[in-house]
């Protein structure tokens, strides 16, 4: 019974005569924590889109726990414990922290108990969201607009907002984008603050957040997946330095 928690299955995505995932076969243990890393367009968010079935690969398959879910749609993956967060925020900007919060838990509450819910349902829903501000520390709040929190509380709403149904795995899409030192360094302590047995994926292009969050990497480049292996490996491989180390800075 070791089912991996993430089994990509040589998952091709095809955006017309453009292949941007060719073949990638990726598993991830329960409770592993691990890191995509590649180039501007090596196909990591559309890979982190057929994990969380925002797409449906062209072929091949997705596996959650040892249960194919390649066509199962992205509510059906969260009622199964999958969350994940976006390269753009997804907040309601006009809404209230703790409003953000509370359409979060309600979202996957309803998929689990229908639609029309009696009120008296509602505390459960009231008490996590609760419970997730006491753990997570808004200074400015739960009444605070969201429009008025600075990017950084903004992202860690996000962060918040994902883990506020204790999923089991966890795909977070540049948690740190755009964010200062002292932020990053903030949400890299969330990440891994998060249980131990919640299995998360890291799309990250900042290499000092990669190995403070995880033990292994995988590089993707051009739609392939070009190795795993540690820090200590992808820091040797002299492909792999020019693949991603070479471009940008
Ligand atoms: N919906 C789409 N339709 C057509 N092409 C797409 C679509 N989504 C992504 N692509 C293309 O697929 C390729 C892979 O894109 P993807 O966003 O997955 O890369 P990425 O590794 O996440 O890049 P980045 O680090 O810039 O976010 C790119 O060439 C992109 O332009």
């Amino acid at each position: 019974m070791s089912a991996q928690a993430v089994d990509v299955d040589n998952v091709v995505m095809q955006f017309g005569g453009l292949r941007a995932v060719d073949g990638v076969s990726l598993r991830v243990g329960v409770g592993e924590r691990r890191v995509l890393l590649g180039p501007n367009g090596a196909g990591k968010t559309t890979l982190f889109n057929m994990i969380g079935g925002q797409l449906q690969p062209t072929s091949g398959a997705v596996r959650l726990f040892g249960q194919d879910v390649s066509r199962q749609n992205p509510y059906r993956r969260a009622h199964d414990g999958l969350a994940r967060t976006f390269q753009i925020t997804s907040l309601f900007p006009d809404m209230t922290v703790g409003e953000n919060l509370h359409l979060a838990v309600r979202a996957l509450s309803a998929s689990r108990f229908g639609m029309i819910r009696p009120a008296s349902q509602y505390p459960r829903i009231a008490e996590r969201v609760a419970d997730v501000l006491a753990e997570w520390r808004f200074p400015a709040g739960a009444d605070t607009l969201v429009s008025n929190l600075s990017y950084g509380d903004q992202r860690k709403l996000e962060l918040a907002m994902a883990v506020a149904n204790r999923p089991r795995i966890l795909l977070l899409d540049e948690p740190t984008s755009g964010l200062s030192a002292t932020e990053t360094e903030s949400v890299v302590g969330l990440i891994k603050g998060l249980p131990e047995d919640v299995t998360v994926i890291v799309v990250e292009h900042d290499m000092d957040v990669a190995f403070a969050v995880a033990d292994l990497f995988t590089i993707l480049h051009n739609g392939r997946l070009v190795t795993t292996g540690t820090a200590a490996e992808v820091q040797a491989n002299e492909d792999i330095q020019r693949i991603y180390f070479g471009e940008g800075e």
